[in-house]
């Protein structure tokens, strides 16, 4: 019986609970057994990515309802809608206009005009950079950039600069400082010349404490290495939309680059955010990344939602969560350079998803973002791979793969790609008793032991993965793979009637930050606190006193 209120919303529920109870009681091999076309039927690409999601509990009539799920959710209108830049941000009254920074071609609204001047100002930045001519206070050229910023003005640029190594080009080293914990920046600039060194000082908001923090302690070290408060300017240049609150920290106006409200966070790296990817990559291959995710947004907006690699993504996530009650994804890149996706993934599917309330601000009483972690393949597989194969948690997992690598190691990218594939087989065809038992026996081992070890080393199979397919790791398919997710993430909010744009539970803890923090430079902590808090911050007191 429904029960909750997407229940009641749906009008389809009780078919997919049915087709649920239905489809429970098959293994998933035995989909495959009874289709041979099956790895054919549920697949999809486009934008030079390839998702193959048959193994999942899924059958064409499972399919349908959800296709038909997402369409009383009306999400071809709210595809439509985020691309026309309505408020669909309806708690912050904007639009989550990040399509709009990888449009290609004349500008054909205010936002594409605004983003192409700040490319070209970031093209001419970086362009000035790599040959030289912007000198730092010594008159030498700049040899690290150091980007401050955290969340998504961290992640995201931090995650493609390394996911895009093949690609770097210039002579100049990226480093990337988030934490508000003073080891990072004393850490780092141990081996930096202050000289040579520029900083970005990245955020949309210019309030952030940690990115701050570290750009003042940015600015009193390249002070204190003997750079006279007139050249500052030579060191610093900042990112932000509240420009005049980074010309009144110190930042020159004429090296502040501009982002806006129309633009979350977690989605902006396409934006003057994305300026170290910039100086890693060159502007081509910058706007190379621009163009694949273009491709992706042409895709979500065009396909049907069968074949829409995005809905599709999100639909999956959508099915496990309310009907088979999953808390968490996984997302194991099988490639060593994209080993910071699943942290900037958290980011966006989390800060987006993780909400309570309706678009409306009513309660929910159903389950809304899901946990997402993972790491790069094949490490997960000595590690926690064990929980995925035989532990009692179901969860969809994403594999993500390469055809062709960019280094000359044919047989080591053989052997990755075979990992990455046998991983999502095992999981699928699992091993019985039966099985395991007669290989027990063809290897010669006794009836006692096989009785002692049989159980042990059954997998019941039957677990959930897609995998997502491309070529080679290029600016292109990366940019197309990123906007998939930030679909995905979108699908799921609108399936779920909750936005996915804005961020509220963030701000208690920061608020209680500062609180604490006051406590503890005064040592005045309030009576009326809780005494485990009360006694963290006396116990800090008393050992710095
Ligand atoms: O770019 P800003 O304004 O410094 O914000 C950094 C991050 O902090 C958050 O607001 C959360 O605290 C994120 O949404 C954002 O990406």
């Amino acid at each position: 019986m429904p029960n909750n209120a997407l229940a009641k919303t749906y009008s389809n529920w009780e078919n997919l609970e049915k087709l649920q109870a239905q489809i429970s009681k098959l293994h998933l091999s035995e989909l495959f057994e009874q289709d041979s076309t099956r790895a054919a039927r549920f697949s999809a690409s486009a934008a030079g990515l390839d998702l193959d999601f048959s193994k999942n509990h899924l059958s064409v009539d499972i399919l349908g309802e959800l296709v038909k799920l997402a369409e009383q959710a009306d999400l071809k209108g709210a595809i439509t809608r985020i691309f026309k830049g309505e408020h669909i941000n309806n708690t912050e009254d904007r639009p989550a206009l990040h399509a709009a920074l990888r449009h290609i071609g004349e500008p054909q609204t205010p936002e594409h005009k605004e983003v192409q001047e700040t490319l070209e100002r970031m093209g001419k930045l970086v362009a000035k950079v790599h040959s030289k001519e912007w000198k730092g206070f010594k008159g030498e050229a700049i040899t690290d950039v150091v980007n401050i910023g955290i969340g998504g003005s961290d992640l995201g640029p931090r995650m493609v600069t390394k996911a895009l190594t093949p690609y770097h080009t210039g002579h100049v080293n990226l480093h990337f400082i988030a934490n508000v914990d003073g080891a990072e920046i004393h850490d780092l600039t141990q081996g930096l010349n202050p000289a040579t060194t520029l900083f970005i000082v990245a955020s949309k908001s210019f309030s952030t404490q940690e990115t701050l923090e570290n750009a003042k302690t940015a600015r009193r070290w390249i002070l204190a290495g003997g750079c006279d408060e007139g050249d500052l300017p030579k060191h610093f240049v900042a990112i932000s939309s509240k420009v005049e609150k980074a010309v009144e920290f110190g930042i020159a106006a004429e090296n502040v680059y501009p982002i806006w409200d129309w633009v979350g966070g977690r989605y902006s790296l396409w934006s003057a955010i994305g300026l170290p990817i910039a100086f890693a990559i060159g502007m081509d291959n910058f706007n190379a990344l621009r163009a694949g995710a273009n491709a992706m947004d042409k895709h979500f907006a065009e396909a049907p939602l069968e074949k829409n690699i995005p809905a599709l993504m999100g639909l999956i996530v959508f099915w496990y969560t309310q009907f088979f009650d999953t808390t968490a994804q996984a997302v194991l890149p099988y490639a060593y350079h994209m080993q910071m996706l699943p942290a900037y993934l958290q980011q966006l599917e989390m800060e987006s998803n993780g909400k309570s309330v309706t678009r409306e601000g009513d309660r929910v009483d159903y389950s809304t973002g899901s946990i997402v972690w993972g790491t790069e393949g094949t490490n997960g597989q000595h590690s926690f791979h064990q929980l995925l194969h035989q532990g009692t948690v179901l969860m969809p997992i994403d594999f993500i793969a390469t055809l062709k690598a960019h280094h000359p190691i044919d047989h080591q990218h053989r052997l990755l790609f075979a990992n990455c594939v046998a991983q999502s087989q095992a999981l699928l065809t699992g091993r019985d008793l039966e099985t395991t038992k007669a290989e027990l026996r063809a290897s010669g081992t006794s009836e006692d032991e096989i009785d002692r070890l049989a159980e042990h080393k059954v997998h019941p199979g039957s677990r959930p993965s897609n995998t997502i397919l491309m070529e080679k790791l290029s600016p292109e398919t990366l940019g197309a793979l990123i906007a998939a997710y930030e679909h995905k993430v979108y699908t799921l909010g609108v399936l779920m009637n909750i936005n996915s744009f804005d961020q509220w539970g963030v701000e208690l803890g920061k608020l209680l930050g500062n609180h604490v923090n006051d406590a503890i430079e005064t040592t005045d902590v309030p009576g009326d606190w809780d005494s485990s808090t009360a006694r963290l911050v006396e116990r800090f007191c008393e050992a710095n006193k």
